[in-house]
């Protein structure tokens, strides 16, 4: 699926450079074009992509600190700005564009929302956001603005792909350390996706297509990709089992919004030499995931590939259920009635104060 990538942020941008080095390096020219927007010229400086700094006026490059109020609008006003240098990336071929960011800070939360709907207006493409979640461990301000941003994003999208960054996550090793393990992470799999709807020249019709990604993700909602894969035999007829067990992995471990247990839709990429793709496997495992997810809508298709290994790629929509949503949803509906709790507070202090100034 040829796409245009915005990063909205520092997440948003490092982790749209990582998709775009992905690609580049696998030759798949899936992604056709990408831009990083930020409020931080710092953060900007260090991308290898072309950038466009927002909020010159308001914020002078220094970012947004965790204000997604002020990331909308830092959007708002450099709008046309944005826009413009959309416009020179966006070519016919494109079939579809992301906006990328991560839900917590502050000009990825705030701006990243903003920018869809402003692209839904002008584009017929659908406007798709990669939204990441704050781990666990984060603060009350990151859980807030990515319940704020998420609640956004999915009104104005045509369906939110999550990644939890506790999903991805070596464990024992710290969110910080971890970004640049998780950011590739995430490149790999996504690039997969979108790469795998461009691999149809001159193959069987078992091969997925763009169609196939657009379909599954119709209808708005709540997205989620899951992936893992498994040496092979060079032999179809030994690999019924890989397939199998690897779609399996892929979904109750690999998952970018883990424990997700209903889905509107599902697609299932089974990536790998063609000859040793096993077509009672991939039947055998889209049958499998039809209950797991509970749905009678699962596509399937191939993914040639030069590989060795056999990789499964799992891509929900319309996500229905996963406690893992359900325990962030809490966190920030939590965070949220702390914060109102503290500004009550305060401005119940504000009044005792200036009593006991006129005192
Ligand atoms: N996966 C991943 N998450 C990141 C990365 N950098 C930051 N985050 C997460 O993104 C959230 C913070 O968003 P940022 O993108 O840093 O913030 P911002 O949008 O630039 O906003 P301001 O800094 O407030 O202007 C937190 O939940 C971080 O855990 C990264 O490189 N990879």
């Amino acid at each position: 699926m040829k796409s245009v990538l915005i990063g909205v942020g520092q997440a948003g941008g490092k982790v749209t450079a990582a998709l775009s080095d992905f690609d580049a390096r696998n030759g798949f020219g899936a992604v056709v074009g990408s831009l990083a927007v930020n409020s931080a010229r710092s953060d900007l400086q260090s991308l290898p992509l072309d950038t466009v700094l927002i909020g010159g006026a308001e914020v002078n490059g220094h970012g947004v600190g965790g204000d997604n109020e002020l990331g909308t609008q830092v959007m708002q006003n450099d709008l046309q700005e944005v826009m413009g240098a959309i416009d020179g990336r966006t070519t016919a071929e494109a079939e579809a564009i992301f906006v990328v960011a991560g839900l917590g800070g502050g000009t990825g939360s705030g701006g990243a929302p903003y920018l869809v709907s402003e692209l839904q207006e002008i584009y017929d493409l659908p406007v798709y956001g990669l939204g990441i979640l704050p781990g666990r461990d984060e603060g009350s301000l990151y859980q807030v603005n990515a319940g704020r941003s998420l609640k956004t994003l999915l009104r104005e999208a045509d369906a939110t792909l999550l990644v939890d960054n506790d999903a991805w996550r070596s464990s024992g090793e710290s969110l910080e350390s971890g970004y640049e393990a998780i950011n590739e992470r995430i490149a790999r799999r996504v690039g997969l996706l979108l790469a795998a709807g461009e691999a149809t020249q001159g193959v069987g019709e078992s091969v997925v297509d763009s169609s196939e990604v657009i379909n599954t993700l119709r209808g708005s909602g709540v997205a989620t990709l899951g992936y893992a894969s498994a040496d092979a035999s060079s032999d179809a007829a030994a690999n019924v089992n890989v397939v199998t067990s690897t779609t399996r992995r892929a979904v109750r471990s690999g998952m970018s919004l883990p424990e997700t247990t209903t889905a509107e839709r599902g697609l299932l990429v089974v990536a790998g030499r063609p000859d040793a793709i096993s077509r009672k496997g991939v039947e055998r495992a889209r049958s499998w995931l039809e209950t797991e997810v509970d749905t009678m809508e699962v596509r399937g298709g191939d993914f040639p590939t030069r590989d060795d290994r056999l990789a499964a790629l799992v891509l929900l929509g319309g996500v229905a259920h996963s406690d893992r949503l359900e325990g962030f949803l809490e966190r920030a509906r939590q965070a949220a009635r702390e914060e109102e709790q503290r500004a009550e507070e305060d401005d119940a202090g504000l009044t005792d104060d200036r009593i006991d100034g006129l005192l």
